[in-house]
């Protein structure tokens, strides 16, 4: 027993050791795309930001160009800085960079079978085609009565709670329209269960992304087995403790389908048509766990908790357009204006009035581009764009197709390649492309506006992500954000707060993003990533924007409550 612990120190040590000597003479850069000088060893990590790291990536941008390479201990960065260096590598060339690298730590976590997580193959058509055949352009059209319920209520709910519960009120709204298309249950109290376990699944998903593939299990898996004072072994002990939770949200709705279904009592979800697909009697325990695993991936798709600010989907898009409509009132009321003019006062909007408030769609449009939600493109790091530094490498790894960018060679990875590199889509750099959009810092929703009105410029296309990862949710997604925002402009004044002193609250025009901190913990170098953004903390007030708002929204939810 004594021998143990000196035992495994000396195993680590050495594993150590041979991986920092790999690091460093292990690979030759002949072929990488230009990037900051690296140092010995620790390559980019003395440069690497402990904020605001998309702008920073973008600045270096600049000087390097729109595919640029970082390299600390343990991962490669490949950061693609244009839309056009985007769409040639994930649109053009997504058979061979749509891969997802493995991640031990979600995997410890309970996040097994998760689409975002898949890596490229059979499996993963596999799970696409089981989202793409409930969440496709034409399906989506069947859930805008439930979307327009919800986006009522949510406008409803800004009217009456008070400001501090106004995050509570947004992110009941993203998870309603979920537990609805993935269960069928309909959200009616603060107590629910699914927004009881969607919140703390949240946490611990965004726990897990701190470190996406960054910890020190997932470079050494077999320290998973090692007892918890042992060092490294933090985050398989926080996997743990969150696994039965995140088991919950996977096995649940399951189970609740199932029995409502043999009851006869189940309303149409994602969940029911696939059971119905196969039927409960021949369903084979794969086919459940696949239908758990993309259940519960639907679920990741929603920031539910107020004070999580890691998550990255419908609520941080309105809450970014809450900051915009107090930092640019004249945007707001020019909404307004059309809204009104369109549709009148007596009525709120539909989605049939989509097509006759472009102005309503430009504001929507510029919410995704000015700051958007995922400033790092995808949470979860691609293996995908492993990039071997030498042909003689190439070979003994057995790579088998290479595509040339840039004057770079980005061949394809094989699975069992030990090297890992990570891509991050920079979509931060995409959207501030002052070739494309004039002042692009600015919330100028009249930029899409054909000229001479307005400024001729283009959508942001990346907003869903890329080629064969793009987000399977695009078209729910987008009709929530659409039938949120215009119905909240429709009913609601959105002003500055007034602090306890009187004083006007005027929130920072500034968006925070996700920390990188390194910590070296026993010679294990750990790179924590937290690749997100969020709005500052920021206090707004929210008052109906005409006297008769609240007793439209009161109509609206009658009328509509049986959709
Ligand atoms: C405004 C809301 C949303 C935004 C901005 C958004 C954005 C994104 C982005 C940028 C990606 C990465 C795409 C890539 O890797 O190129 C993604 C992936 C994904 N999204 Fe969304 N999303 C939203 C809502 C949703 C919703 C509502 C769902 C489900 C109902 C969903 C399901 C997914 C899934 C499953 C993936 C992983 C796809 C894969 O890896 O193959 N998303 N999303």
């Amino acid at each position: 027993m004594s021998l143990i612990l000196p035992a495994l120190t000396i195993c680590v040590a050495g594993a150590t050791l041979v991986y920092l000597w790999r690091q460093k003479w292990g690979r030759p850069s002949t072929f990488l795309p230009p990037g900051p000088h690296r140092d010995p060893l620790i390559g980019n990590l003395r440069q690497m930001p402990s904020d605001k790291v998309p702008l920073i990536f973008h600045e270096w941008a600049k000087t390097y160009g729109d595919v640029m390479y970082l390299k600390v201990p343990g991962q490669a960065i490949v950061v693609l800085d244009s839309l056009r260096a985007a769409e040639d590598l994930l649109e053009k060339r997504s058979a061979i960079y749509s891969d997802r690298p493995k991640f031990p730590v979600y995997e410890l976590f309970g996040w097994t079978c998760t689409l975002t997580m898949m890596p490229y193959g059979k499996k993963f058509s596999q799970y696409r085609q089981m989202h793409h055949s409930y969440l496709n352009r034409e399906k989506c059209a069947d859930y805008k009565p439930m979307q327009l319920v919800e986006a009522r209520t949510l406008a409803n709910n800004l009217l009456t709670l008070p400001w501090d519960q106004y995050e509570n009120a947004l992110s009941r709204f993203a998870t309603g329209v979920i537990t609805q298309i993935v269960a069928g249950h309909r959200i009616e109290s603060e107590d629910d269960i699914y927004l009881r376990m969607s919140k703390m699944v949240l946490e611990s998903l965004a726990r897990a992304a701190q470190v996406p593939a960054g910890t020190a299990i997932d470079f050494f898996p077999f320290l998973e087995h090692f007892p918890s004072w042992f060092p490294g072994t933090r985050y398989a002990q926080m996997a743990r403790e969150w696994r039965p939770t995140v088991r919950e949200l996977h096995t649940f709705p399951v189970e609740t389908v199932k029995k409502q279904r043999e009851e006869g009592v189940a309303t149409p979800s994602f969940i029911l048509t696939h059971l119905d697909a196969v039927g409960t009697s021949s369903m084979t325990e794969e086919y459940e766990q696949d239908l758990q695993g993309n259940a519960a991936a639907m679920f990741t798709a929603v920031p539910v908790v107020s004070n999580l600010k890691e998550t990255e989907k419908t609520w941080g898009v309105l809450s970014v357009f809450l900051l915009a409509m107090v930092l640019y009132p004249d945007c707001q009321r020019k909404a307004q204006q059309e809204i009104e003019s369109v549709i009148g006062a007596s009525r709120l909007p539909e989605f049939e009035d989509r097509a006759k408030l472009p102005y309503v769609e430009c504001i929507y449009e510029e919410l995704f581009r000015w700051n958007p939600g995922v400033p790092l493109g995808r949470m979860v790091p691609d293996l995908s764009c492993i990039i071997f530094n030498s042909p003689r490498q190439r070979y003994h790894t057995g790579a088998c197709k290479t595509t040339h960018t840039a004057g770079c060679l980005y061949p394809q990875a094989p699975l069992s390649s030990p090297i890992s590199v990570h891509k991050l889509t920079f979509r931060r750099g995409m959207t501030l492309d002052p070739e494309i959009y004039s002042n692009p810092t600015e919330f100028v929703p009249e930029r899409y506006l054909p000229q001479p009105i307005g400024m001729g410029e283009p959508h942001f296309s990346g907003k869903f992500g890329f080629g064969r990862r793009i987000c399977t949710g695009q078209y729910l997604a987008a009709n929530s954000v659409w039938i949120a925002v215009a119905t909240i402009l429709a009913t609601c004044r959105i002003t500055n707060a007034i602090d306890e002193k009187g004083e006007i609250i005027v929130p920072e025009n500034a968006m925070t993003y996700g920390l990188m901190r390194y910590c070296i913990k026993f010679a294990f170098v750990l790179l924590l990533t937290r690749p997100d953004s969020h709005p500052v903390d920021f206090r707004c007030a929210i008052e109906p924007r005409t006297p008769q708002s609240k007793s439209l929204v009161m109509e609206g939810l009658h009328a509509e409550a049986e959709y």
